[in-house]
């Protein structure tokens, strides 16, 4: 056994051999290699020991609890802002020819490296293709690992995590392109465009108090996540737009979504073909944003049921109107409806804004509009002189004209969409007279053909 041992005198001449090699190593790294070249060895060097050494590893997948999970999106933002030499491999697109815009990812089974106080982590995506029973469609789930050493476990979940969070919260308050969603039945989920609307509330015509209302009212909003969680309630707010087409409540929606920077989620309720598919759909939303729901009035069976029940009986009970209305097609009821907007909406999610549209307010189930349900409810009426002057200000950049007093005096009797306004002050001439005379003239004919139809 003993003859096996080295000596003494062999290890340390061994461990003097050993030394004069690494000091010999790294005077010729330092003296005859350019900094550069030193500096990428090393990162090597250090990169390979250090791939042998993380031994914990976090998992953050695409859902959380039947929801989506806002880790995971926060990864998501937040790598590609520290993508740099480490990573093996990238994916890259861009939305358009401009240099500089391009979009980085790290693709499915490539690896990049951060490192944060000190630490190195290692991160990559994973992919996970699920076959679920009855279901002729493979279920796709993406997840990130985060690898890491096992002593810097505390580290990462007391500070990175937390800065990863911070990060991505910032960068997606500032995100430069907003995306409109749209619940698309036979892929089951939402399918995104860049959604690039001009309007803003600079160019939303509208009495000019009801649009300081809703400004203040945004601002307030997204101030109050402090207040939202004092008073135990879900931070969301509800609106609740209605008047006659073309009076701009898809515009004030995309004014709304530009103000707040706020994805849209336009949700079609017949594309919906129940109760349990809505829940399912409106917990894959994601936070900041707006849940659309346009032209209620003739898109849920709520409202369609609602008229047949009124003819039938006063009051119906809740569970009633719910048999009657699930019972013979399928749909969304009136129930499910309203789970969204106080039950299931309030039990999820933060910094949503809920928005009704409707042409008709009248068709609707006045059980939609109870107090507490929509905080605020926005007419876009009829074009006053108030809301041309703002329409004339933006299409033909003047403040006032002589020939406005007779403008005043027509709006005044005329029912005329801004929508109108706006098509005839883009009429094409050079003559501001000539457009204010063509425009005097459209609305003395809607007004003969008013009075005509009246009689
Ligand atoms: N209040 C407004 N301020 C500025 N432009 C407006 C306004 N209302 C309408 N417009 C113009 O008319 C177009 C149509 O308006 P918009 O689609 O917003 O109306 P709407 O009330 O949503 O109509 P609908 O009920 O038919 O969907 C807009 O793209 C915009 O150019």
């Amino acid at each position: 056994m003993a003859s096996f041992m080295p000596s003494m005198s062999t290890i340390l001449s061994g461990y003097a051999s050993l030394s004069a090699a690494i000091m010999l190593f790294r005077t010729i790294l330092s003296e005859m290699l350019p900094s550069q070249i030193r500096n990428y060895i090393f990162s090597k060097l250090s990169k390979s020991l250090f791939y042998f050494s993380p031994n914990f590893t976090l998992i953050v997948e695409q859902n959380w609890q039947a929801a989506s999970n806002q880790t995971f999106r926060a990864v998501e933002t937040y790598l590609p802002t520290i993508i740099g030499t480490s990573a093996d491999c990238l994916l890259i697109g861009s939305h358009s020819l401009v240099p500089h815009n391009l979009n980085m990812r790290i693709p499915v089974g490539c690896k990049t490296i951060d490192e944060f106080q000190g630490m190195k982590l290692e991160w990559s995506l994973h992919k996970e293709t699920i076959n679920s029973p009855g279901s002729h469609r493979d279920e796709v789930r993406y997840s990130y690992q985060l690898k890491c050493k096992r002593s810097d476990r505390e580290k990462v979940m007391r500070s990175y995590l937390p800065h990863i969070a911070d990060t991505a919260r910032s960068i997606l308050r500032r995100r430069e392109k907003l995306h409109i969603y749209t619940y698309e039945k036979n892929i089951c989920g939402w399918k995104s465009a860049v959604f690039k609307h001009p309007a803003t509330f600079a160019t939303l015509a509208m009495d000019p108090k009801s649009k300081a209302k809703i400004i203040k009212d945004l601002d307030t909003f997204v101030q109050q996540k402090d207040f939202f969680q004092r008073v135990g309630r879900t931070w969301k707010r509800g609106y609740f737009l209605h008047g006659p087409p073309g009076t701009g409540k898809s515009s004030l929606v995309a004014a709304i979504a530009n103000h707040q920077r706020y994805n849209i989620y336009d949700l079609q309720l017949q594309s919906v073909g129940s109760d349990a598919e809505l829940r399912r759909i409106l917990t894959s939303t994601t936070n900041r944003s707006i849940l659309l729901v346009e032209d209620i009035d003739c898109s849920t069976k709520a409202s369609r049921g609602r008229t047949k029940i009124r003819d039938e009986q006063e009051e119906p009970d809740q569970g009633e109107l719910d048999n009657r209305l699930s019972s013979s097609d399928p749909g969304i009821t009136l129930s499910g409806l309203l789970n969204f907007t106080d039950g299931l909406w309030s039990s999820f999610g933060d910094e949503r804004l809920i928005i009704f549209t409707t042409n008709h307010k009248d068709k609707l189930d006045p059980a939609l509009l109870r107090p507490g349900r929509m905080d605020l409810e926005i007419y876009m009426g009829y074009c006053t002189f108030a809301v041309f002057k703002q329409l004339a200000n933006s299409y033909l950049q003047i403040d006032n004209h002589h020939l406005f007093a007779a403008i005043e005096n027509l709006l005044k009797e005329v029912s005329v969409t801004p929508a109108e306004v706006a098509q005839q002050l883009m009429m094409k001439s050079d003559e501001l007279q000539d457009i204010l005379e063509s425009f005097i003239e459209f609305l003395k004919v809607k007004l003969r053909n008013e009075i005509e139809g009246g009689n």
